[in-house]
């Protein structure tokens, strides 16, 4: 009707009814979907296409579609591109040919291979950096067995003294004796042990050569000090100061802080008119630098030292005072015999290296530390020592 093609007459003979208007007719809509089915789907304006959807005359979907084609570089067999330019490929020209790999700049870098040292070593040059910077110099401590000459009787300990026991000491069975001596310093030491002298009554026994001969490991890096005093009277008195950072042997009983072999650290001072007051000032400076300020000092007793303090530290992780080291002035039993000036004073201090080691890294059983458990893991892991405040 709204074209004009048909009528409706209402008042028809028995009801309305619809009646041809035109006798033929221009259909444009069936014109335009045909044109549409010929795939010429631009012949509609938006508005059309918009209503013919609207009716359901038409449907509109979008068809991607790709078209390959062999490239320039078509191949069917696959080659790697070469990462490096080798001496070959310059020298024979293939070079030209090649195919290179472009760089690429954003790949994180190959983590260089390298050693690691054990946290033992790192504590140990930590130490170490801090002798140097006090003005200390390393004394040789190459020599893991010593006679019980220069592990004790040079010491000024008895030969009956209960750490020269096998219980506690390692003896050598091969080779069992030493035989090198310095004998007129030998028959001092002898002498200031069964007879006395430099003021002192000495232990008064009967001083075995044979006992003094016995090879052990050595117990403790004093053996080392004990050597070097010698020597530096020898030479011919000067101011010293000494340390040693290295192994040394007890026959202990293995428990998650003992072991039979473990590493001292040891500082030996010799100077004129030496006193308690600056033995006890250059600990504090030392251990200072070690991060420790809290300080205590008990007496104690050492054979070969008077007096003998037993160096405690205020531990904060664990909110009490723990033992750190042992110290001491030599005794003049110990230093005349050698042949140092009667106004030299020698003090020494000695502590473990396991111990700080173990509070540093947090490690609770010392065999996690050193021996045959220890994780490798845990040497790579473990980041370089500072002994800093924490
Ligand atoms: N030799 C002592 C340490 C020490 C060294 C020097 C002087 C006094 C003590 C020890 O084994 O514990």
């Amino acid at each position: 009707m709204l074209n004009g093609w048909i009528e409706l007459d209402k008042k028809a003979e028995g009801g309305p009814r619809v009646l041809r208007k035109v006798e033929s007719i221009d259909d444009a809509v069936k014109e335009q979907l045909l044109s549409i089915r010929n795939g010429q789907s631009d012949a509609l304006t938006d508005a059309q296409k918009a209503d013919f959807k609207k009716r359901k005359l038409l449907v509109e979907v979008t068809v991607k579609s790709f078209v390959l084609k062999k490239g320039a570089a078509f191949t069917t067999s696959l080659t790697k591109p070469e990462t490096d330019l080798t001496m070959d490929m310059l020298t024979n020209g293939s070079w030209r040919e090649k195919q290179f790999k472009a760089y690429n700049f954003e790949a994180l870098g190959v983590p260089p291979a390298s050693g690691h040292l054990h946290p033992l070593m790192k504590v140990r040059s930590e130490f170490r950096q801090i002798f140097f910077e006090m003005g200390f110099t390393e004394m040789p401590t190459n020599r893991y067995v010593e006679s019980s000459f220069w592990n004790f009787d040079t010491l000024f300990q008895p030969q009956q003294h209960p750490a020269r026991d096998a219980h506690d000491t390692f003896f050598v069975s091969d080779p069992a004796e030493s035989h090198e001596f310095p004998m007129d310093y030998l028959e001092r030491v002898r002498k200031v042990h069964a007879e006395g002298g430099y003021g002192s009554q000495g232990y008064l026994y009967d001083w075995k050569l044979a006992e003094a001969k016995k090879n052990v490991m050595r117990t403790h890096t004093t053996a080392v000090s004990a050597r070097q005093l010698y020597k530096l009277a020898q030479e011919g008195f000067k101011t010293s100061k000494l340390f040693s950072i290295d192994r040394v042997f007890r026959n202990e009983t293995l428990d998650a802080t003992h072991l039979a072999e473990f590493h001292q650290v040891e500082g030996v001072v010799a100077e004129r008119g030496l006193s308690l007051a600056h033995v006890m000032g250059l600990f504090t400076e030392f251990f200072k630098k070690c991060g420790i300020e809290k300080l205590r000092f008990k007496p104690t007793y050492n054979p070969y030292t008077e007096p003998s303090m037993e160096v405690f530290a205020y531990h904060d992780g664990l909110g009490k005072w723990v033992e750190i080291g042992n110290s001491g002035m030599f005794r003049p039993e110990m230093l005349l015999p050698m042949g140092l000036p009667e106004d030299v004073n020698v003090a020494g201090f000695g502590l473990s290296l396991e111990r700080p080691t173990m509070i540093r890294y947090g490690i609770e059983n010392i065999r996690d530390l050193f021996g045959a458990k220890v994780n490798l893991k845990m040497v790579y892991d473990n980041p370089i020592c500072r002994l800093d405040k924490q």
